[in-house]
Order: C-alpha cells, then sequence, then structure tokens
C-alpha cells in the first residue's frame, strides 16, 4: 500500500511540469495513507526530471516526523497536514506557483466562477485567503499557511471547492487522490487565465463586467458532474 502510494504521488508531481504547472521545483503534490497515519510527499528542492518513487519523503500525519525517505520533505509539508487533518475527504493535495493562479493570489482577488469550464469542477469562486498577519508569517509559518486555508473554508464544503488561494503566495488544490488534486490544479489555471482574459477584454470593450454565471447554469454543470450532495456552504 505505501509502496503503491509513493508511486502514485512521485506521478503526480511529474505531471507538474507536463502541465507547466511549475518553474524550477516550484510546487509539490503529496498524498495519505489514513489507515497508517502516514502522508508522502515530494522532496524539497529536488527536480521533477528523473525523480522516482524511491525519492519520496514519509511522514507521519500526526507528527509530521519523517520516518522513510534519504531527502528533507518539501517545505510546505507543515501546510498540507494542516489541511489533511482538517479536511477527512482529501486524499491528494498540491501546491504551486502556476501563473496565473498566482497572479489572482498576488492581487489578493479570487478567482470568480464565469463559465461551464469553472462550474464542472468548482462550485462557486475559488476563495483567496487573508493576508497573514506579521506574528504567523513569523511564526509557524507553514503551519500558519494551513490554518488560514481552513479559517477560509469555514462553512464552504472543500470538496465542492478543491482549491483556494493563498494571499500573495499562490494555489492550493486538493482531491481525492494525488492526481485529482493535480488534475484540480490544471483546471485552476485554465480558469484564472480565461477570467483574466474575460475581465481585460469586458474593460478593454468597455463594457461593465458580465459577472458571474448564472446560478442555475452553475448548478447544472456542477451538480450533473458531482450529484446533489455537492454545496456552497455559504447560500
Ligand atoms: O512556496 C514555496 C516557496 O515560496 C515552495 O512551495 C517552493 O516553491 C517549493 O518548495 P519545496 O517543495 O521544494 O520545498
Amino acid at each position: 500500500m505505501l509502496e503503491e502510494l509513493k508511486i502514485s504521488v512521485c506521478q503526480a508531481n511529474l505531471m507538474l511540469p507536463k502541465h507547466e504547472l511549475v518553474t524550477f521545483t516550484w510546487g509539490n503534490v503529496s498524498g495519505i495513507d489514513r489507515e497508517k497515519g502516514l502522508m508522502v510527499i515530494k522532496p524539497s528542492g529536488v527536480e521533477y526530471e528523473g525523480m522516482t518513487a524511491d525519492d519520496m519523503v514519509v511522514v507521519e500525519l500526526k507528527t509530521g516526523k519523517r520516518v522513510e525517505g534519504k531527502w528533507k520533505p518539501s517545505s510546505d509539508t507543515d501546510t498540507h497536514l494542516a489541511l489533511y487533518r482538517a479536511f477527512p475527504g482529501l486524499g491528494g493535495i498540491v501546491h504551486t506557483h502556476s501563473r496565473w493562479a498566482t497572479t489572482f493570489a498576488q492581487a489578493g482577488r479570487p478567482i470568480p466562477a464565469l463559465g461551464t469550464t469553472h462550474g464542472d469542477y468548482f462550485y462557486g469562486d475559488i476563495p483567496c485567503t487573508r493576508r497573514m498577519t506579521a506574528d504567523e508569517i513569523g511564526g509557524e509559518y507553514e503551519l500558519e499557511t494551513g490554518n488560514v486555508i481552513i479559517e477560509t473554508f469555514n462553512g464552504i464544503d472543500p470538496m465542492s471547492i478543491p482549491g483556494v488561494l493563498v494571499h500573495s503566495h499562490g494555489p492550493f488544490a486538493w482531491g481525492g487522490t494525488p492526481m485529482e488534486a493535480v488534475h484540480n490544479a490544471v483546471v485552476m489555471e485554465e480558469v484564472a487565465f480565461m477570467d483574466w482574459h474575460a475581465m481585460v477584454l469586458e474593460s478593454t470593450l468597455g463594457q461593465p463586467a458580465s459577472g458571474r454565471m448564472q446560478q442555475e447554469l452553475l448548478d447544472k454543470h456542477y451538480l450533473r458532474k458531482h450529484g446533489a450532495n455537492a454545496y456552497y456552504g455559504q447560500q
């Protein structure tokens, strides 16, 4: 089981450069074995090219202690751990600095639900966290990054909106598996790109922003794909 998880986490990490979500080593994917209480994550600073399952690092979900692996775990390990602990449905998490989603994160703006591409995967705007405080930045930074994400999802089912922008930093996305998390990260980057151009087009044409897709259209697309049990907590 753990060996299979290491293989799937490694394969998901190799998808990051394939889908042009990363520059250098600016991205990491993890997966979790909840029965064993272990998380597998990309090693810190290691190039994707030539990376194998043997390079993955295994840490305890409860303590974050490294129990297997020759490298240091990703510097974002504590953020991944905080999210797995808080959101029981998560089976995979990815963090990148993908260009268009990071543009929105640096602007401190959510990625609005403007079209059906978005609605197929995210049941509403992809939120941006508040800025972190100086104390949070100066303290357990990666753990606090997880905490501001958790705070942002208060009242929102994280599986209905499987991604977030950390203000001034970049996107995190997640799913039931590491590969599903990467899929959602690719979609987030796509909709960020399309949203940005739609908003620039509207302002260039001097038109008022056409605004978000109608709720009926969002319901049609999201609920058709994910079932009626999904909800957007902030009614
Ligand atoms: O957000 C950051 C740094 O700003 C990190 O996500 C790095 O971009 C990747 O770090 P490692 O996973 O290689 O430690």
